[in-house]
């Protein structure tokens, strides 16, 4: 059985001259909950979008359960769900009608679609609120919604991006206990976020990636040891490898400074 779930090799994004993506290689196992980290503008949302068959690799290949998405991409596709930060729904439609709507793409069965949405949608504390129209709902709730019906025709793959941004903290919660869940019994998550928290808690492994390049890959444990350090949280180690402690150092130099003044 292959249980490399993701598999990125050589690839590479370039805008006009600008080299984004940089060579990437990453194995993912099946099953993993894998959490994605990088600073403003080095490269995630390119990585995610050549992974999901949105934005084509200037060069190098991508494997989703196996399945090449540029060569073979409506096969990919069908094993695949993708929750962008902005999800773009349906406005006219309701909670419940789009969901359905998800389901006849991927032609569920009905009796199958209603017992999957009505526990997801039990999850994420929507079972009330489904009959509304989604224009009608909060933030919060449209990302809910989308990950619904992302996880409707139950992917072994799901790409998640800020999965938590907009989430109160019941819905946070419900949302990290049912990926690991599902992680469990065999899906494999992708997640980026810049919450550092969240890829410390729930991330079976984490990838760093600094100017279209992995910098940093491993288990928490593993990220400490190679910085030489048992107690190191996320946040010291990411600011370390990503440049960001000399920034740290200046905003509390400012701020000393200012306080001076005063
Ligand atoms: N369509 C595009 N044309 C030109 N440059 C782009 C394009 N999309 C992204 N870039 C550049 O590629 C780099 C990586 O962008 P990307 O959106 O992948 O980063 P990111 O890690 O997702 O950032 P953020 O955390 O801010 O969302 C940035 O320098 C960005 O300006």
């Amino acid at each position: 059985m292959n249980t490399t779930s993701i598999k990125l090799t050589d690839l590479s994004k370039v805008y006009g001259k600008y080299e984004a993506v940089k060579n990437l290689q990453l194995e993912v196992p099946r099953g993993e909950l894998f959490g994605f980290l990088g600073p403003n503008g080095a490269g995630k949302t390119s990585t995610i979008k050549m992974m999901t068959g949105l934005l084509e690799p200037t060069k190098g290949t991508v494997k989703v359960a196996g399945i090449n998405i540029w060569q073979d991409p409506l096969e990919a596709k069908k094993r695949i769900a993708y929750v962008p930060d902005q999800p773009n729904l349906y406005p006219k439609l309701t909670g419940w009608e789009y969901l359905q709507f998800i389901a006849s793409v991927f032609r569920i069965p009905n009796k199958k679609f209603q017992v999957k949405a009505e526990e997801l949608l039990h999850i994420f504390s929507l079972t009330n609120r489904v009959d509304e129209l989604i224009e009608s709902y909060s933030h919060g709730m449209k990302q809910k919604i989308a990950i619904c019906g992302a996880l409707i025709h139950e992917p072994d793959v799901l790409f998640l991006d800020e999965p938590t941004v907009g989430l109160d903290p019941n819905s946070a919660r419900s949302l990290k206990k049912l990926l690991r869940e599902l992680c469990d019994h065999g899906m494999t998550a992708f997640v980026s976020t810049h919450i550092l928290e969240i890829a410390e808690q729930m991330c079976d492994r984490i990838g760093i990636i600094l100017e279209g390049r992995i910098i940093a890959l491993g288990t928490m444990g593993e990220l400490r040891e190679h910085k030489g350090s048992t107690n190191r949280s996320l946040e010291d180690i990411f600011l370390e490898l990503t440049g960001g402690e000399d920034q740290q150092a200046l905003i509390s130099e400012i701020s000393k400074t200012d306080q001076g003044d005063k």
